[in-house]
């Protein structure tokens, strides 16, 4: 009997080779899993994660996170240092490599040079003793599944790269695998074929209905890809959630940094709370206020005199004519067409955080020195800018706020060039270069990290930024 669906089209119910039918299907469960190499390398760090039966979670992360390394423990390919893994409820840490019923593609996907395309897909079954015949009926379906029916007499030196990733994930589901496992699948193909090849994949893996994990340190994929993505640092997650849920609620610094395009602006920022009134965020050249009416003033306080981030997507800034009533003024550096969007790069005489993930991998200690060491002398951008829109301050006997980052440009040679804070807008809102744009700040989408790079969790915005100061 064939089961409906994709499922059925593929594979026989009753097949023995999968005892308790074609509906092999697993929760995979990561417990406290780690992996240390023999050099010393820590690659897997006391990871936890669970992947429900039928999700696609997304491993996304920067090159060296640790994320091939989860794919080949759970395939067995290698053994790990300690923790757990189990399918469906069950331990498989003494199921060797071969008997785990997992399918795992590869970045280049490896397929057999001297085998047709027939063969390449029909190799497990053969490795499994499937007999001819039902081998035959396998492969055809699969091809035509695949939509490789046509070359299926082929080598794979004879097919294009979107071809032979297609060969490589029929050989993958050719057995019905408990779990699937993608290493990268799309990095060999060009740019051109890659969105459409991703679709596909898109569509097929969900169809397929197992557990599966893919691997990338491509966010779009991750993006369209996941029912879920974890995104990984230093072998450890940071975070799991759905790609919304990354996006629009990073629970980190890191996480804040490594997920949007174009990226966060992240601020290094201290807080003066002046109670009753305000609680005022410091962004060096210029401040940004929350009325002590929004809860969000009052619970900031607590932070009075630290060093956090302050993050905003570039989508959050909208220009406006009202100067006074602005939340940031910058002198526009560079204007970026990217169709019927344009990106604005804004020099405001602020600190940005570190956004290379170089810096944001440290270790958190030193995440703390990188995003809020000492603050360096004040920038005479920040006079410049307060000729332009008189800031209003009350704060110590010297009339100055908090810690007051503010950069020095012999530190960043270039970067007021580029600016330090990028928003974006309808192309017909373009400013010109060289102009000074004041900016309102969507107060729903700011975020606060302190210097853990853990969020600061604030309550629901109320009022805008400016109101009632
Ligand atoms: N066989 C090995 N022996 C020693 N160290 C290894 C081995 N394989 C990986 N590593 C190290 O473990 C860490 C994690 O590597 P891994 O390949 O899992 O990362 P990744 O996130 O998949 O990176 P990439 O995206 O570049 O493939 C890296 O520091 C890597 O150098």
């Amino acid at each position: 009997m064939y089961v409906y669906g994709i499922r059925g089209a593929l594979w026989n119910d009753t097949d023995p080779t999968h005892p308790g039918s074609g509906v092999a299907m697993s929760t995979v469960v990561l417990s406290q899993l780690t992996k240390v190499y023999p050099t010393g390398v820590t690659a897997v760090d006391h990871l936890d994660l669970t992947v429900a039966d039928g999700e696609v979670m997304v491993l996304l992360g920067p090159t060296g996170c640790g994320k091939s390394t989860v794919l080949r423990l759970i395939a067995g390919l290698d053994p790990a240092t300690s923790g757990e893994i189990s399918f469906g409820g069950a331990g498989i840490d003494h199921i060797s490599a071969r008997e785990r019923e997992v399918a795992m593609v590869f970045q280049d996907y490896g397929l057999y040079p001297h085998l047709t395309v027939a063969e390449n897909i029909a190799f497990p079954l053969i490795n499994h003793h499937i007999e001819e015949a039902e081998r035959d009926q396998r492969v055809r379906e699969v091809a035509e599944l695949l939509n490789l029916t046509d070359v299926l007499t082929k080598r794979p030196d004879r097919l294009s790269g979107g071809e032979r990733q297609r060969v490589a994930m029929g050989r993958a589901i050719v057995r019905q695998p408990r779990v699937f496992l993608l290493d990268e699948p799309l990095s060999n193909l060009d740019a051109a074929v890659r969105e459409s090849v991703r679709n596909y994949l898109s569509e097929l893996i969900h169809q397929l209905g197992v557990a599966t994990i893919y691997v990338t340190h491509d966010q779009t994929e991750a993006m369209c890809l996941g029912d879920r993505v974890a995104v990984m640092r230093q072998g450890r997650i940071e975070q799991v959630g759905t790609p919304e849920e990354i996006y629009s609620d990073p629970h980190r610094l890191f996480v804040a940094a490594f997920v949007g395009s174009p990226r966060m602006n992240l601020l290094q920022a201290a807080v003066q709370a002046e109670p009753g009134r305000r609680t005022v965020v410091d962004l060096g050249a210029q401040t940004l206020h929350l009325p002590w009416s929004d809860a969000r003033a009052r619970t900031l306080a607590t932070y009075h005199g630290a060093r956090v981030t302050v993050g905003f997507r570039p989508d959050a800034l909208v220009p406006t004519a009202d100067a006074e009533g602005a939340d940031l003024h910058g002198v526009v550096r560079l204007v970026e067409l990217r169709g019927h969007d344009v990106l604005v790069h804004l020099e405001t005489g602020s600190v940005p955080t570190p956004h290379r993930v170089s810096q944001l991998e440290l270790p958190d200690g030193e995440l703390a020195q990188a995003v809020g060491g000492d603050p360096p002398p004040p920038h005479p951008l920040r006079r410049r800018l307060a000729r332009i829109v008189p800031q209003p301050r009350r704060a110590d006997d010297s009339g100055r706020y908090g810690l007051q980052p503010s950069y020095v440009p012999e530190a960043e040679p270039g970067r007021e060039a580029i600016g330090d804070v990028t928003a974006r807008m309808p192309a017909a809102l373009a400013p010109r270069v060289g102009e000074t744009l004041s900016l309102r700040l969507d107060p729903d989408h700011l975020y606060l990290f302190d210097r853990a790079g853990d969020r600061i969790a604030l309550p629901a915005p109320q009022v805008a930024l400016r109101e009632a100061v």
